[in-house]
């Protein structure tokens, strides 16, 4: 298994200040930043977009940024995030008509590419991509909103993408999303996930080192 990435969902920040949120957040020890994408079509929220991430990589962000498009369709837009700094694209397949050539124009742009499985998306749409992935998103909550509540059967679809993934011998990381807190993350390492991704647990903690920290040590513990 792969070290450990905590990756904090920008979703729950204080846009009026993102920078400063990011930067905190990275000085706390985040690894990632992940950046929603919303569109009000392919998912009823509306967010931000590539000017947004241009902006954190020109205020000095290195770290990598984790972009989950909820865009429908979803071709067209992965230039103008990889030109604004994304360092990993994710996208749904119910989002993309093709979803190989997706695959292909993320990796093309020099980015790294990842597949977004909702609570209802099979485990099977994987099948002829996994050896073209860089990562492997699970949803644990339905896509459009922060704070929702962790919906329990992402722990078995993680357990059998994770079974996949080692088959595969490739370094694939396996990503969590969705209702992430420091009382479920050890069970959600066991369950083999290795990148996750919380956004209300994070933002909404007034100390964000110390919630990370202990994220960190229930993820050694329970997994
Ligand atoms: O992709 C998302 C919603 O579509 C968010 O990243 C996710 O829900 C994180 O928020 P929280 O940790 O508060 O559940």
């Amino acid at each position: 298994m792969q070290p450990a990435v905590i990756a904090p969902s920008i979703l729950s920040a204080d846009f009026a200040r993102l920078g400063e949120e990011v930067d905190a957040v990275l000085a706390a020890g985040a690894d990632w930043v992940h950046f929603d994408v919303m569109d009000n079509h392919y998912v009823p929220n509306l967010t931000i977009g590539p000017l947004v991430c241009e902006a954190l990589r020109k205020h000095g962000v290195t770290a990598p940024i984790d972009v989950h498009l909820m865009i429908e369709p979803v071709d067209r837009i992965v230039p103008d995030f990889a030109r604004a700094g994304a360092s990993l694209i994710s996208f749904h397949p119910e989002a993309s008509r093709h979803v190989h050539r997706t695959i292909q124009l993320i990796k093309g742009e020099g980015c790294r590419a990842g597949l977004v499985l909702n609570p209802a998306t099979p485990v099977d749409v994987l099948d002829y991509v996994l050896e073209d992935l860089d990562l492997v998103l699970v949803m644990s909550v339905n896509p459009g909103f922060g704070g929702q509540a962790f919906i329990p059967s992402a722990l078995d679809k993680l357990r059998t993408v994770r079974e996949r993934i080692d088959a595969s011998g490739r370094a694939v990381r396996l990503e969590i999303d969705g209702g992430v807190k420091p009382d479920n993350i050890g069970a959600i390492a066991a369950a083999g996930a290795d990148t996750f991704v919380a956004g209300s647990a994070i933002f909404g903690h007034s100390d964000y080192a110390d919630v990370i920290a202990r994220m960190r040590r229930a993820i050694v513990a329970g997994g």
